[in-house]
């Protein structure tokens, strides 16, 4: 395979997308994220995500789901609002499964990839990468990559994947003209010019069930809240994708402090991560 381009992807460049509140701004003008995760197998990747996404800082959550995941959310977090309305950005798919959602599911989440706003499309809503009107990011692992290139004409295995991420990640990006975020212990995003950043190694603690749904939360608030400025230049979506990143790993590190961690631990340090960034 060709080799890609690989661009530095720094702290600074990370800094640029943390956007701070001005004495302007409201709710609705900080950015607002609809999010359709969740279901009745996976509860707590609905948990989780709305967690990430409100500790990384958006000016208000709208969530979509079954009605006891809407609960337990609601429960976690009161704040989350659960009428339809005008939103900045879409989170969708943690904790879905594509082949058992129900067809009303499938069109709850197709009218949110078509509304032209940024959608982070993860887990479950994997199979609708291409099914977009906006800018949109993947976030796979390297199973989910391989099953989704192989439905797409590109037979591919986990294994091939998890031994080259860097090629294949462009690969995937150009192919399936998309931004896509690829996770593993070498976690890799690209454009879907197939131009890369890649990102330091995070702590293995990580590999542990539900950090994956983290992640998109927090990809999910920083599309939200910077998401005139992607839609005006959806290339630009790679090095939010990348800040996510940059932000999850240094709230698992904080997390850890060299010790096993849960995920809701890792979204509990996700305020702080930013802040750092912040005062950067
Ligand atoms: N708390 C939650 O609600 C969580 C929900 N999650 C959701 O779970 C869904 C499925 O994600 P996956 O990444 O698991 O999906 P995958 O379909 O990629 O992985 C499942 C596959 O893992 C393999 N596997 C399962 N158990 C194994 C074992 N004990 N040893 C070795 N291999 C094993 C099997 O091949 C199985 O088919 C997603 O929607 C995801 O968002 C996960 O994020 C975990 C946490
Ligand atoms: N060995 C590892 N070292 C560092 N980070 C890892 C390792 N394994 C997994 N991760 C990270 O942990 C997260 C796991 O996400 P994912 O596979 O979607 O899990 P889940 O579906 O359980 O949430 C990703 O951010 C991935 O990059």
């Amino acid at each position: 395979m060709n080799d890609p381009m690989i661009l530095e992807f720094t702290r600074a460049d990370a800094r640029r997308w943390v956007r701070e509140p001005g004495p302007s701004d409201d709710k609705y003008t900080r950015g607002v994220l609809g999010v359709v995760t969740g279901s009745h197998d996976y509860p707590g990747a609905a948990v989780l995500g709305v967690e990430a996404a409100i500790r990384t800082g958006v000016g208000m959550l709208r969530y979509t789901g079954p009605g006891r995941v809407c609960d337990l959310v609601l429960h976690r977090r009161p704040e989350v609002v659960t009428v339809a309305g005008r939103v900045q950005a879409w989170l969708l798919g943690s904790g879905m499964d594509a082949r058992t959602r129900t067809a009303q599911q499938r069109e709850t989440l197709v009218a949110a990839a078509y509304s032209g706003v940024p959608c982070v499309l993860d887990a479950g809503a994997l199979d609708l990468t291409g099914e977009t009107s906006g800018p949109a990011v993947i976030t796979p692992h390297a199973r989910e990559l391989a099953r989704l290139l192989s439905s797409r004409g590109v037979p591919v295995t986990e294994e091939e994947i998890s031994a080259d991420p860097c090629s294949w990640a462009a690969r995937a990006a150009r192919e399936l003209q998309s931004t896509v975020l690829l996770k593993g212990h070498q976690t890799v995003v690209s454009d879907a010019e197939g131009q890369l950043r890649v990102l330091p190694r995070a702590t293995g603690w990580l590999a542990t069930a539900g950090t994956g749904d983290v992640l998109a939360g927090i990809l999910g608030a920083l599309c939200a809240t910077n998401a005139e400025v992607i839609v005006g230049d959806p290339r630009t979506l790679a090095s939010v994708a990348a800040t996510s990143v940059v932000i999850h790993s240094r709230a698992a590190e904080l997390a850890s402090a060299g010790g096993p961690i849960a995920a809701l631990d890792i979204a509990g340090m996700i305020g702080r991560a930013v802040a750092e960034l912040a005062a950067d």
